[in-house]
């Protein structure tokens, strides 16, 4: 794998709420063991973020609450702003681009034709007052398509491919169950055919049986369309069941990275060591 290039490659993305000061711009002064400045306030949200995505993998995002995971996919996905930072996305249309500082127009046309993003909360990724196919084709017509009767047919094939019942199709997604939410949320991020697919705590919140059924069809999504996934979970037992290689975050900086059996066999990093020990 590592001689292949990466589908997206993040080289030191750094993310900070607050200006800095000298004490908190300076390394040396600032503690690892906060994400923070004492003297002014600065949050380091990211700290010199790179990582490696590669084509058809899921890569698993696994840190404590306030570890900088859903702040990492905010940056990925243009929903919030990097301070600084570069990310590639291996596509001919955007070859040596540092995505981070195309234009918001191009930022869109990536978030429409080339990721899909599933949130923790529904809210977000949902208009909970369209129907469910009504949400799909929104982000079909957001990605250029215009045939109402083609539109149908994918959304009929979407939800379909995420067990919600096309007879369902025209319901609002707030009468529907967490789980029926997520289903609908990942049946309209699929709906461009991205090569990346974001997950964002998809499955925090939903009872455990629900939970084990939105990770089976997110494997099963995963391997029949090959999609590449960053998928973030402050559960260890998600990202288990879910990635090929993991990143452990803490106070916003990665700890420890590598395939997920290992990480899960040999940790070598304190916190990743408390994290694993705590699935026993
Ligand atoms: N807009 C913001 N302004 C100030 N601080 C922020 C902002 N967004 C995030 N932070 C801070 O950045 C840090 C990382 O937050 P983030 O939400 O990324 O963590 P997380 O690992 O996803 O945790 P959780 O799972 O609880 O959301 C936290 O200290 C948070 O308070």
């Amino acid at each position: 794998m590592k001689d292949e290039q990466p589908l997206l490659a993040v080289r030191n993305l750094n993310q900070q709420f607050g200006p800095g000061c000298n004490n908190c711009k300076n390394p040396d002064n600032r503690a690892l063991s906060k994400n923070y400045c004492e003297v002014c306030g600065t949050v380091y949200a990211c700290r010199n973020i790179s990582l490696d995505l590669f084509a058809g993998e899921i890569l698993g995002v696994v840190g404590e609450s306030g570890s900088g995971k859903s702040s990492l996919m905010k940056c990925l996905y243009f929903d919030s702003e990097v301070t600084t930072g570069e990310v590639y996305l291996d596509d001919e249309e955007f070859i040596g681009d540092n995505l981070f500082e195309l234009s918001s127009q191009k930022k869109r046309y990536i978030r429409n034709y080339k990721y899909g993003m599933v949130y923790q909360n529904p809210v977000h990724g949902l208009k909970m007052n369209f129907s469910s196919i009504g949400n799909i084709a929104e982000k079909l017509i957001a990605a250029g398509n215009r045939h109402v009767g083609n539109m149908e047919e994918i959304g009929k094939r979407l939800l379909d491919i995420v067990q919600i019942p096309v007879f369902r199709m025209k319901e609002e997604p707030r009468n529907f169950s967490g789980g029926m939410q997520q289903r609908v949320q990942i049946a309209k991020a699929l709906s461009n055919n991205p090569p990346v697919l974001f997950l964002d705590e998809v499955t925090t919140g939903l009872d455990l049986s629900v939970q084990a059924d939105v990770l089976d069809l997110i494997k099963r999504i995963q391997r029949e369309f090959g999609i590449s996934m960053i998928v973030v979970s402050h559960d260890l037992a998600v990202i288990r069941m879910l990635a090929d290689r993991t990143i452990v975050m803490l106070n916003g900086e990665i700890v420890e990275q590598g395939l997920t059996d290992q990480i899960l066999e040999d940790p070598t990093d304190k916190y990743t060591q408390q994290l694993v020990y705590s699935l026993l």
